[in-house]
């Protein structure tokens, strides 16, 4: 007799959610165009020449013309001062035409992130990154005005692939401000039994294998195997690490914490790195500021003559 059939993982398909995502708003700016004449815009803040930051920067603005938002761009030397970023910031926040700021990270050494997130109008914080936007996601009942895209994205994948979240088992690995730290909060919200795994973790794996959701945040190539993994199990994959591949133009590749080939023969539902989380997190990003432009409009006009209405009103 055969050995019984290797079983295959559902793949989430984070490329094509993220395009029906994007769609959906594509839909929604038209609209607003249409019968207000305005258009989402999102301001994007670089300082510096990091390679991967300008990849990720040129991705969203791209996007962001695809979705029909407007984008201001504002690139700075990396030699900028902390006192120019933040004359930056501030002057997005006073522009009316922009509903959206997002600073790029990391940033340069010299300036200290926290002074620069805590300048981004809480109104336009479309990244979640502000200390009191992470202070309402932090507590019961008190909804932030946005939630941090990677891990809102990240839950996304779950709820559009059937997920059940509720009453489950879940392991996030890295504690993270911008991606381990707000996906458990998140996940404890929607009434999941949280666990968080980072670099002093004793026994990673045998905490992994008690989880029905597992959500890799850590940036180490390939280090949840096949065999951390409850069989059936759902896994999002954060990561994203370049890895040396002589093979490839570029001289690398792209790979996820997970690694994905044992991982797959096991779990139920598993993310690819490239094509999962990734997309999302850019759509993700497009939403909160669609929902922030249609908070602006909500004021301005009434709401019950306001055909696209804003998930969620300023508290
Ligand atoms: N696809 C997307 O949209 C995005 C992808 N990413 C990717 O996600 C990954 C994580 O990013 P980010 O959260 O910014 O990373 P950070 O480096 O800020 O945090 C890493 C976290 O992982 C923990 N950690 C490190 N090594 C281990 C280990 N061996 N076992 C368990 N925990 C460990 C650290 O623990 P400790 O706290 O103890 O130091 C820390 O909490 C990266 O690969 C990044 O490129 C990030 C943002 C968006
Ligand atoms: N203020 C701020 N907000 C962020 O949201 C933010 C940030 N800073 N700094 C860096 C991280 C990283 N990040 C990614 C976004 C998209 C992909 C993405 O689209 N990845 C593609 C592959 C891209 C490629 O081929 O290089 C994929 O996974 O399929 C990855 C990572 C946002 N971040
Ligand atoms: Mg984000």
């Amino acid at each position: 007799m055969d050995a019984s059939p290797e079983k295959v993982a559902k793949i989430i398909d984070g490329i094509a959610i993220a395009k029906d995502i994007r769609l959906e708003i594509t839909s929604d700016v038209q609209k607003m165009k249409e019968v207000y004449g305005k258009v989402p815009g999102l301001a994007v803040i670089i300082v510096g020449e990091r390679k991967d930051s300008q990849t990720y920067v040129r991705m969203k603005r791209r996007m962001c013309a695809e979705v029909g938002f407007v984008s201001f761009d504002k690139d700075m030397p990396g030699d900028a001062s902390e006192e120019e970023v933040l004359q930056a910031v501030k002057a997005f926040n006073e522009d009316s035409a922009v509903h959206g700021i997002l600073v790029q990270l990391p940033l340069p050494k010299h300036i200290d992130e926290q002074t620069v997130l805590s300048a981004i109008s809480l109104e336009k914080d479309v990244d979640g990154f502000h200390p009191l936007n992470i202070g309402r996601l932090a507590m019961k009942g008190r909804d932030p005005l946005f939630v941090p895209c990677t891990p809102k994205g990240c839950i996304d994948l779950l709820d559009r692939s059937g997920i059940k979240i509720a009453g489950k088992r879940a392991v996030v690995l890295g504690r993270s401000n911008i991606v381990g730290m707000p996906a458990a909060l998140l996940l404890l919200h929607r009434d999941a039994t949280v666990s968080i795994v980072h670099s002093k973790t004793e026994d990673p794996a045998s905490i992994v294998r008690q989880a029905d959701i597992v959500i890799a945040a850590i940036g180490r190539p390939e280090t949840v195997r096949g065999d951390w993994i409850k069989p059936g199990a759902a896994i999002i994959d954060v990561g994203t690490n370049a890895v040396d591949d002589a093979s490839k133009k570029a001289g690398y590749r792209l790979v996820g914490d997970v690694h994905f080939e044992e991982a797959s023969k096991v779990a139920g539902h598993i993310t690819p790195v490239p094509g999962g989380v990734g997309p999302m997190t850019i759509a993700m990003l497009l939403q909160n500021t669609l929902n922030s432009a249609k908070r602006v409009l909500a004021k301005e006009v009434p709401l019950e003559k306001l055909e696209i209405r804003p998930k969620q009103v300023a508290v």
